[in-house]
């Protein structure tokens, strides 16, 4: 519960919808209750009308005694109905006022939940996987919304319908109101009780569904593989097991509810047969009227809505606080990388300063004592063995994490002194592997802008050298990509993603093995127009092949985590050490 306290705030928000929407829930359970007292008159009025209409026996008059008794209880229908209407009336504004601010807070939540996202590290997103983080803006937020919404409504209409009821039962005859009760207390623990139950059985049916679906994502995803490896019967029995074991947890769930709601219409059955019994007591003791037992009766049945509804709402509470704890864990999450404050336009130096990096989840030293001094303007290249450390240099660069170990200086100011989204706003980055969005070409290309500028796109896209693949398409820069467009070939991929760190026309541009997937014709053509965006920039180029970097002011060859050997590619050729070897083998894979 006390977890649940963070969402008092929202309350407040949007008191002037919670406050009213109390009041209507006030107002339809007095008019929810009132019928029940109209249908004791008209009772009573039967009784009445019938010993008068005896009494006339024989006489003119009875005739005109049976018409007006018509018209009374016609009257009395016509009452019943507008007390309906009304209530109805009053329940609308009150899910109009309740519920719909349920959807505002949870509206407000996500973006609360999505916006704390974006502003935490790289490290976070390493410790939780996306399903988690996913589940937690939808599922979770879903449940607090239960209880925004539903639980908040119910929990009043529950306590307000039973102090009414209560008092009407008291006020009538306090013997009858208490035997007529008697059996909800029994009834609302049995509620509760069976709701535990079914409670447990949905939380292993939900853990069950999301196991399923993750094995069927999975699945889908490696789709090619599973069919290379001809897997396809292996991965259907493993299928088919885990359905299996879903429908029987459904079936013990069914199972329960099958039993629970036939015992709740038994309780509230012997409710109704008390309420006659002890009604009958009553009645031939003079103390009530028939007209009261009818209205007894209707008051025990409107009660079996508010025990019904103390256990939902239990659970949707119960549920609804474990939900936020989660959210909380999230939102109390602090980023690693505290943000600095210093908002400059870079002119491009980098300098790094015996920087070193752990990895703490496996402990792997990526960087030792790097020393680094890239004048602004210039282009540096990163060759080296996989793993040696230069995308973590790469994302170093890009504050994406930070290390006591060393420090690296834009111009003159510290990386953690710097803004970080001015500092990444300045830098054009290419990823190793690369990320498209299901959307537009075109809109994909202007990620990192904050308008679309058609003609910058499309000037990109020829930088990139992408420009006549795109055209090609049908719908050219507006063609759909992703899971329901087109499908782009590994270099197409790259080359647009070289586009989108173009478009934005950076001061410092990094490129992470950006050019593995193309051929060598279109590697010359990207690299032949980058020298031209590239003058006057600061540029740092990972490579695997020799051919991309050789005309780099500075090459500088990394192994295990240090820089082994700097200067540029003749001067690397004849040190005649590992930037010779490597040269030397890529040659001899050229000429096979
Ligand atoms: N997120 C991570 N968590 C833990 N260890 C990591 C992580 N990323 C990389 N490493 C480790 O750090 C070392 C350097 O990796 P890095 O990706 O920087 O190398 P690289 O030179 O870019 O390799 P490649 O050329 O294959 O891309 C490797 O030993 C790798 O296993």
């Amino acid at each position: 519960m006390k977890e649940l306290s963070y969402l008092n705030k929202y309350f407040y928000k949007y008191r002037w919808h919670v406050l009213p929407g109390i009041l209507f829930v006030i107002i339809s359970n007095y008019f929810g209750i009132l019928p029940a007292q109209v249908i004791r008159e008209a009772f009573d009025l039967v009784q009445e009308n019938i010993d008068m209409y005896r009494l006339y026996d024989g006489f003119e008059r009875q005739s005109v005694i049976y018409s007006v008794f018509g018209s009374s209880l016609l009257f009395f229908g016509v009452v019943v109905l507008v007390l309906a209407l009304i209530r109805g009336i009053f329940l609308f504004l009150m899910r109009q006022t309740l519920i719909l601010t349920s959807r505002r807070i949870e509206y407000d939540i996500k973006n609360e939940i999505y916006e704390h996202y974006q502003a935490l590290d790289f490290s976070f997103y390493r410790r939780n996987n996306t399903g988690d983080l996913m589940n937690r803006v939808t599922e979770d937020v879903n449940q607090v919304r239960n209880y925004l919404g539903p639980a908040i409504m119910y929990a009043i209409n529950t306590i307000v319908l039973s102090i009414m009821i209560i008092y009407a039962m008291y006020s009538v005859n306090a013997t009858l109101a208490t035997y007529s009760l008697l059996p909800i207390p029994i009834l609302a623990a049995v509620i509760l009780v069976v709701n535990k139950v079914i409670n447990q059985r949905s939380t292993r049916i939900q853990a069950k569904l999301s196991k399923l679906s993750s094995f069927v994502q999975e699945t889908f995803s490696g789709i090619r593989v599973v069919k290379t490896y001809t897997k396809e019967k292996e991965k259907l029995d493993m299928f088919a097991a885990e359905s299996n074991e879903y429908k029987d947890r459904m079936l013990d769930l069914v199972r329960v509810q099958a039993y629970f709601f036939p015992l709740i219409i038994l309780l509230i059955g012997l409710s109704t047969i008390i309420t006659v019994y002890v009604g009958g007591l009553e009645l031939s003791k003079g103390n009530i009227t028939a007209g009261n037992i009818a209205e007894f009766i209707i008051y025990v049945n409107q009660l079996t809505f508010p025990a019904m509804s103390l256990a939902w709402v239990t659970s949707l509470i119960q549920r609804a606080a474990a939900s936020q704890k989660r959210i909380n864990e999230f939102l109390h999450t602090e980023s690693d990388i505290p943000d600095g404050t210093v908002d400059e336009k870079l002119k491009g130096r980098i300098k790094i300063e015996n920087l070193s990096y752990t990895y703490e989840t496996t402990g792997i030293q990526a960087l030792r004592n790097i020393d680094l001094d890239i004048a602004p303007g210039t282009t540096v290249a990163l060759i080296g063995r996989t793993g040696s450390g230069k995308t973590t240099l790469a994302n170093m660069l890009l504050r994406m994490f930070d290390t006591d170990e060393g420090r690296i200086l834009y111009d003159e100011y510290d990386i953690r002194d710097l803004q970080t989204t001015s500092l990444r706003s300045q830098i054009g980055f290419v990823p190793q592997q690369v990320f498209l969005f299901s959307d537009t070409i075109a809109r994909n290309i202007a990620f990192g802008l904050d308008t679309q500028d058609d003609d910058r796109i499309e000037q990109a896209a020829r930088d990139a050298a992408v420009y006549d693949n795109i055209v090609r398409f049908e719908e050219g820069f507006e063609t759909y990509i992703g899971e329901r467009g087109v499908t782009l070939s590994g270099g197409q991929k790259q080359r647009l993603s070289i586009a989108r760190a173009l478009v934005k026309d950076p001061q410092i541009l990094i490129f992470d093995d950006c050019l593995s997937a193309v051929d060598t014709k279109t590697e010359e053509e990207i690299l032949h127009n980058l020298s031209r965006i590239m003058e006057g920039k600061t540029t740092i180029f990972i490579a695997h092949r020799i051919s991309t970097i050789k005309n780099a002011d500075l090459i500088v060859v990394m192994d295990k985590g240090e820089i082994v050997e700097r200067g540029t590619h003749e001067s690397l050729l004849q040190q005649q050490g590992e930037y010779a070897n490597l040269y030397e083998m890529q040659l001899l894979e050229t000429a096979e």
